[in-house]
Formats: C-alpha cells, sequence, structure tokens
C-alpha cells in the first residue's frame, strides 16, 4: 500500500468548455494550464491503460466512473512509455489507493508527469454535457493559470481542433525495434506503429509471431524488407482523414496481397484504402463495455474502445472497392457505427475497436488468431 505524501490539494482548479460552460474544483496531478479535446470514458477500472494510451495525445479525459486512483500506480500496466492524455479529469480521486502492486499513487504520478488534472467536480454533469453537445476543445487552469472566465475562455478557442490533426508521427516510435515471438517463432509481423500500444505486439508474440514495429513513416519498401508474413497496422491519434501517407502504405500492402489486419486507426486506414470516408461522431466511444457484433458469425462480444472518429461504409452490402469485394464485418450495437471491416477477395481485415484488451474484457482475442490463421492460408 502506497500512502500519497501530496494529500488532497486544495489548490483551486477550473476546467472551461469551448462552449463556455464552466466547472470548479481542486487540482489534481500537476499544477498548471491544458488544453485538448474533453472527452470521456466509461471504463470502471484500467485508467492506468487508459492514461498511457498514445491515442489519447491531445485528449482530456473525463472518468465517468466516480472514484478513481484506488489501485494506485504499478510497474506492470503500461501502455507505452509516459502518460498520453493531455489532462485528466475525475469526481472523487482515492486518497489512500489499495492494491499490492501498487507503487505510487495516482496524483503522485500525473504530478511527476506533468500531467495537469482536475478533480472535485461533477463529472456526470460535464459527461451529459459532452453527450448532449458533441466532443469539444477544454481547458483546465490551475494556481497562478486562473485569470478571469472570459479571458480562460478565449484561450480555450484559440486551441487547436482534433478534427485535421496529423498526430501518430508525434507518438509513435523513430526507430524500428523487434518484440520476440514467445516460444517457438511461426511467422514475421511487420507492424506500422501509428501510437500502438505494448499489449498488441504481446498478443502477437504470444502466438509464436516475431513482430517488427515500423515507424509510421515506413514506406512499402521498409515493410517488405522484413520479409513479412503479415503486415499489421496499429491504433493512433489523430484525425484519419490526415494520413494519407499509410493509406498508401497501406494499398501498396493489398496490391500485394500479404495477410493484413488493422486495428482501430488500423481499420480507419483500411476503410481509406478502400475508397471510404471517415467521419467524426459526435462524442465517439471510450470504455471497456461496448457491444459489438461480429457480422460473420452473428455472435456478440463485450468490447474496449477508443475512437472518435468511423468509416462510412455500408452496413446493408457488400461494396465494390479497387482490392474487390468488401463488407462492414463487425458493427456497434449501441448505435451501427461500423467497427470492423473484411476484404472478401484478399487476406485483409480490420477492427475500430481494441482486442489486445489493454485494459478490457477479452472476447475479442479471437481476432489475433483469425490473423495466423491468414497467415497459414497464405502458407498452405
Ligand atoms: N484508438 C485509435 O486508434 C483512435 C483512432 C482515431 N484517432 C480516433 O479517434 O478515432
Amino acid at each position: 500500500m502506497t500512502t500519497s505524501t501530496r494529500g488532497a490539494t486544495k489548490t483551486p482548479a477550473v476546467l472551461v468548455l469551448e462552449d463556455g460552460r464552466i466547472f470548479r474544483g481542486r487540482a489534481y496531478g500537476a499544477v498548471g494550464e491544458t488544453f485538448g479535446e474533453a472527452v470521456f470514458s466509461t471504463g470502471m477500472t484500467g485508467y492506468q491503460e487508459t492514461l498511457t494510451d498514445p491515442s489519447y495525445h491531445r485528449q482530456v479525459v473525463v472518468m465517468t466512473a466516480p472514484h478513481v486512483g484506488n489501485t494506485g500506480v504499478n510497474d506492470e500496466d503500461m501502455e507505452s512509455k509516459k502518460i498520453w492524455v493531455s489532462g485528466y479529469v475525475v469526481r472523487d480521486p482515492a486518497r489512500v489507493p489499495s492494491s499490492w502492486r501498487s507503487r505510487r499513487t495516482l496524483d503522485e504520478e500525473l504530478d511527476a508527469q506533468g500531467v495537469v488534472g482536475i478533480s472535485g467536480i461533477d463529472t456526470r454533469a460535464l459527461t451529459r454535457h459532452l453527450r448532449e453537445r458533441g466532443a469539444m476543445r477544454v481547458g483546465i487552469f490551475s494556481g497562478d493559470t486562473i485569470q478571469d472566465d472570459a479571458a480562460l475562455l478565449a484561450r480555450v478557442q484559440e486551441a487547436p481542433q482534433m478534427k485535421g490533426a496529423n498526430l501518430s508521427a508525434e507518438v509513435a516510435t523513430t526507430e524500428p525495434y523487434v518484440v520476440p515471438a514467445l516460444g517457438e517463432k511461426k511467422f514475421t509481423v511487420a507492424a506500422v506503429d501509428l501510437g500502438i500500444k505494448g499489449m498488441t505486439p504481446h498478443r502477437m508474440a504470444e502466438r509464436g509471431i516475431e513482430v517488427h514495429v515500423l515507424p509510421a513513416t515506413a514506406t512499402v519498401e521498409d515493410v517488405y524488407a522484413v520479409n513479412p508474413d503479415g503486415v499489421f497496422f496499429s491504433n493512433g491519434p489523430g484525425d484519419p482523414a490526415t494520413a494519407d501517407h499509410p493509406v498508401s502504405v497501406m494499398r501498396g500492402v493489398l496490391e500485394r496481397g500479404t495477410p493484413l489486419f488493422g486495428i482501430c486507426f488500423g481499420n480507419q486506414i483500411l476503410g481509406r484504402a478502400l475508397g471510404f470516408g471517415t467521419f467524426k461522431l459526435k462524442y465517439g466511444h471510450r470504455g471497456i463495455n461496448q457491444p459489438v457484433q461480429d457480422r460473420t458469425t452473428g455472435k456478440v462480444e463485450v468490447t474496449a474502445h477508443n475512437h472518435g472518429f468511423a468509416v462510412d461504409a455500408p452496413l446493408d452490402r457488400v461494396s465494390e472497392t479497387p482490392f474487390g469485394r468488401a463488407e462492414v464485418s463487425h458493427v456497434c450495437l449501441n448505435d451501427n457505427v461500423v467497427e470492423g471491416l473484411q476484404l472478401l477477395d484478399r487476406p485483409a481485415f480490420s477492427v475500430q475497436y481494441h482486442p489486445e484488451a489493454a485494459a478490457g474484457p477479452h472476447d475479442a482475442a479471437y481476432l489475433f488468431d483469425r490473423f495466423v490463421s491468414l497467415m497459414e492460408g497464405q502458407r498452405a
């Protein structure tokens, strides 16, 4: 058990939404100011994985779970080397975390990494506001950065929008690296890192895959230089409409007919490579309790999500694309948003959600096995 050395801070903090709504609370984590897109996550657990998911870069995450920090921070559950959220909003922070794995409090960790947060606000009212009005820009200000409300609002309205943001290069590795297969090596996969979570190569390694993680700037030649049995495109932050380079690399992979799998941003890139559009959802899907139907089997799975954009593809028919026939393989049962795509004439598929399950239920783990089957099929 770790007890906070910081204690419950009394430093005032203000959260200002771009439409002028204001919430007042207390500083949580670092004291200062921050800006981003306000989004809410409905996960009751898994805050460490959320905070370190690079797809949250430039987003201020509002937790709908009222009590956050209960299990502190451990050294095992990070999905990348640092916290990527640009701000963190909680209602009631745990003062004394309790877990045998805890090493520090969440408050201390946020402070150590310079992440500005706010606590003690009505996160339910804030979430309802975002649900009605849509995701929007937000600023959090604490300590000396607090000015009069009009001045703070003007600052928020100057902050960059998420629509049109090209962010993969800001989070992805700059150097290639290899995640070795666990046990016998059966396949080699080139994984294009657009903001990859650590659990994803691990899930492949568990299946005998040696994963060559490549920078977001990798070319088709870089991908084939590792002599891959399959190619993977990762999750990542930003607007998929800006991801022209990965789209052209993916088209090169589809032309060659190498088995291909994409997750989240990777699904949006497959959508674009096939000629579909992408669009911004009103407030997105974030959490670990989202129902999805696999239309190829009819089975329903409960899944982890983190996306603010989606693919615009027809649900009711097979589409003709430059790479043959394609269909929507998965759909979200809450709102009919496209959650997966598959090609019928080539070994390629993707999902909009997170089968790596970090955090989240493991219902969708079969998708990694599907990728393995495609690679086995190619060898047969
Ligand atoms: N997790 C992801 O890959 C997110 C993809 C994209 N940035 C979105 O918000 O929809």
